[in-house]
């Protein structure tokens, strides 16, 4: 059966669902779509189809990252559910890399707890420019509860850079719109405003070369090896060549699609999943990335401006110094790095610092890129590259 052709009417944008466990990420997800399925622009996902692994069942949790689609009245959406369990952070920065605005989810019950900062904090670090929040569970917590919780929220936007003052906080519940409440209805429809008119259409780079960092790779049986993404900058056609960078392999985009739909043309911003011509299935890993050929010289050395969490931010207690050996997220990658910080003897926990790192593989790089510092499965830093070393 044929299948119907993505027409792209309006602007598309990739936003997500970010913040601490259990505050309502994914029901809030599902309730954005039920509401917009309700106004026709959209097809409903229930919360069992966004948290669908048998683990995330049995645990009550999201552990992976999962895609949705709808559309407002002037957008196109691709949506994003990220998991707040501490465990699963590094997914989380895997999603939030491909983001031009963020909804973070607060609840009002509980107020902001530790990965709502350190989703904040990372957020900021791979490039969020704009964060509305989402106050769920308003439908358990009395308004001054309600007032404490927003008040928080806002310090904590504004200490990351996000201007708390001026940053949209919608009262929602996640839970009671799903089951049609008419007032909470309302506040979905009121969030997704803001989401629209407080998050700009960021600028695309389409005449820039092809370049995707790699999200997630798939078989489909009897057609080959998919990948999937959001378009960093430029275009990529059915046809066109391209550099898989990590996996070190030329090859031929057999198929363009988003969320099912073919596409003629995937363009900087799209979501998509790429049909790639004889690459096996094991050849291609998360983090790297698909490009024109020859646009991208990787490369493993690089200064940058890091800076080193405290403890009261989740971080490290004691200080780094030349030779410490972290993992450094960057775009969707997850790379080993060795770091020499040259005169400075010790950086200590709450300070900021310039390093030259060496990672344990060529990755593209970039001045200005931003990137996490992770150790033992914690967020113990967040940097950008200053300066690419030969
Ligand atoms: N009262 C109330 N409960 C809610 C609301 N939204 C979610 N919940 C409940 O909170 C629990 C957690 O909801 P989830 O949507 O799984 O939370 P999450 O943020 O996606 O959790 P992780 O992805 O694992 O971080 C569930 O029991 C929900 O039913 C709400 O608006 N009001
Ligand atoms: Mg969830």
């Amino acid at each position: 059966m044929a299948k119907t052709a993505y027409v792209r009417t309006k602007p598309h944008l990739n936003i997500g669902t970010m913040g601490h466990v259990d505050h309502g990420k994914t029901t809030l997800t599902a309730a954005i779509t039920k509401v917009l399925a309700d106004r026709g622009t959209g097809t409903f996902v229930p919360f069992d189809r966004i948290d669908r692994a048998p683990e995330e069942a049995a645990r009550g949790i999201t552990i992976n990252i999962s895609h949705v689609e709808y559309e407002t009245d002037t957008r196109h959406y691709a949506h994003v559910d990220m998991p707040g369990h501490a465990d699963f952070v590094k997914n989380m920065i895997t999603g939030a890399a491909q983001l031009d605005g963020a909804i973070l989810v607060v609840s009002a019950l509980d107020g902001v707890m530790p990965q709502t900062a350190e989703h904040v904090l990372l957020a900021r670090q791979v490039g969020v420019d704009h964060i509305v929040v989402a106050l769920n569970k308003a439908d358990g917590a009395d308004e001054e509860l309600a007032e404490l919780v927003e008040l928080e929220v806002r310090d904590l936007l504004t200490l990351h850079g996000y201007g708390g003052d001026s940053a949209p906080v919608v009262r929602v519940s996640g839970l009671k719109a799903l089951e049609g409440d008419p007032r909470w209805v309302a506040a979905i429809e009121a969030l997704l405003d803001a989401v629209d008119t407080y998050v700009p259409m960021p600028e695309r780079y389409l005449d820039a070369p092809f370049l995707m960092s790699v999200e997630n790779v798939l078989t489909i049986t009897g057609r080959g090896t998919v990948v999937t993404g959001a378009v960093e900058r430029g275009t990529v056609r059915v046809g066109d060549r391209v550099d898989v960078l990590g996996a070190g392999v030329e090859t031929v985009v057999t198929g363009v699609e988003t969320f099912g739909k073919p596409m003629d043309e995937a363009q900087a911003g799209d979501n998509v999943a790429l049909l790639l011509r004889g690459v096996p299935r094991d050849a291609v890993r998360r983090g790297h990335v698909v490009a024109a050929p020859g646009s991208v010289v990787p490369r493993r050395r690089f200064t940058a401006r890091v800076y080193v969490l405290s403890a009261k931010e989740g971080g490290r207690t004691t200080p780094i110094a030349t030779g410490y050996r972290p993992q450094f997220y960057i775009r969707t990658a997850d790379v080993v790095g060795d770091v020499d910080l040259g005169d400075a003897a010790v950086a200590r926990p709450g300070e900021r610092v310039d390093m030259t790192v060496e990672l344990g593989r060529d990755v593209p790089l970039e001045a200005g890129l931003g990137f996490a510092v992770r150790e033992g499965g914690r967020t113990v830093g967040a940097g950008t590259v200053t300066a690419v070393l030969d």
